[in-house]
C-alpha cells in the first residue's frame, strides 16, 4: 500500500479512542482521514450518517461482506461492524493518514491484509474507571453495556499479548494519553505535513 501508514486504534468501549482520534483530527486538520465503518447499531443522538459510521441493516451488510466489499467485518455486542475497502480508498485517495477505529477481533483480521497500519490499544486505567465511563456517556443499556464490560475483560488480556500492538497506551489522564498518541505519530504527521 502507498501513501502514509495507516493507524488502528484498538481497546475497550468506552476507552476513549473516539476522545482521543476527534482531537488528533481538530489539532491536525488535513493530516488525517477516518475510515467511515458500516455498522448494524442504531446512531447516537448527535451521530451522522456517513461521518461517524455508515448505518446499515443486517442483509445490506451481509450482501456486501459476501461480495468482499470489506477487508474484515466482526459481531460486537450483537452487532455488526466492518471496514469497507471503499472507506480506506477514500482517505488513501486524499493521501491522508487513515484511521481505523475497530475492536480487537477486527485487529487479527487486519493482521491477514497488506495495510501495514501502526497498531494502538488505547487501554482504561482499571476495569471499574471504564465501567464509570460508560455509565456516565449514557449511551448503553443494561444489556449491551454488560456485554460492553465482557468483551473489555478479554481486550484487556489480549492487548498484553506481545507484538499484538505497537503501543498500549493507557488513557487515565487525557491530556497525557493524547501526548502520548501524538509522540507516537509525530514521524507520520511530518510526512504528510512537508508534503502539503
Ligand atoms: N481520560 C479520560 N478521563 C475521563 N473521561 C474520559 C477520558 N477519556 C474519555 N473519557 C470519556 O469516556 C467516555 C468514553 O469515551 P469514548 O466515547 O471516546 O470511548 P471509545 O473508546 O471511543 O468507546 P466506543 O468504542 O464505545 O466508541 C466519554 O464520555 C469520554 O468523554
Ligand atoms: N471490527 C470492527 N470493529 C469496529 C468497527 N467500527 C467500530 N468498531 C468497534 O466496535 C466497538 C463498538 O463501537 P461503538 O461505536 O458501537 O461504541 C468499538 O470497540 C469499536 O472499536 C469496524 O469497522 N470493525
Amino acid at each position: 500500500m502507498s501513501g502514509p501508514r495507516p493507524v488502528v486504534l484498538s481497546g475497550p468501549s468506552g476507552a476513549g479512542k473516539s476522545t482521543l482520534m476527534k482531537r488528533l483530527m481538530k489539532d491536525h486538520e488535513g493530516v488525517f482521514g477516518f475510515s467511515v465503518s458500516h455498522t448494524t447499531r442504531n446512531p447516537r443522538p448527535g451521530e451522522e450518517d456517513g461521518k461517524d459510521y455508515h448505518f446499515t441493516t443486517r442483509e445490506v451488510m451481509q450482501e456486501g461482506i459476501d461480495k468482499g466489499e470489506f477487508i474484515e467485518n466482526a459481531e460486537f455486542s450483537g452487532n455488526f461492524y466492518g471496514t469497507s475497502k471503499a472507506a480506506i480508498e477514500d482517505v488513501r485517495a486524499k493521501n491522508l493518514i487513515c484511521i481505523l477505529d475497530v475492536d480487537i477481533q477486527g485487529v487479527r483480521r487486519i493482521k491477514e491484509t497488506d495495510l501495514n497500519p501502526i497498531y494502538i490499544s488505547i487501554q482504561p486505567p482499571s476495569m471499574e474507571i471504564l465501567e464509570k465511563r460508560l455509565r456516565d456517556r449514557q449511551t448503553e443499556t443494561e444489556e449491551s453495556l454488560q456485554k460492553r464490560l465482557e468483551a473489555a475483560r478479554l481486550d484487556m488480556e489480549l492487548s498484553k499479548e506481545p507484538g499484538v500492538f505497537d503501543v498500549v497506551i493507557i488513557n487515565d489522564d487525557l491530556e497525557r494519553a493524547y501526548e502520548e498518541l501524538k509522540e507516537i505519530l509525530n514521524d507520520e504527521i511530518q510526512k504528510v505535513q512537508t508534503k502539503s
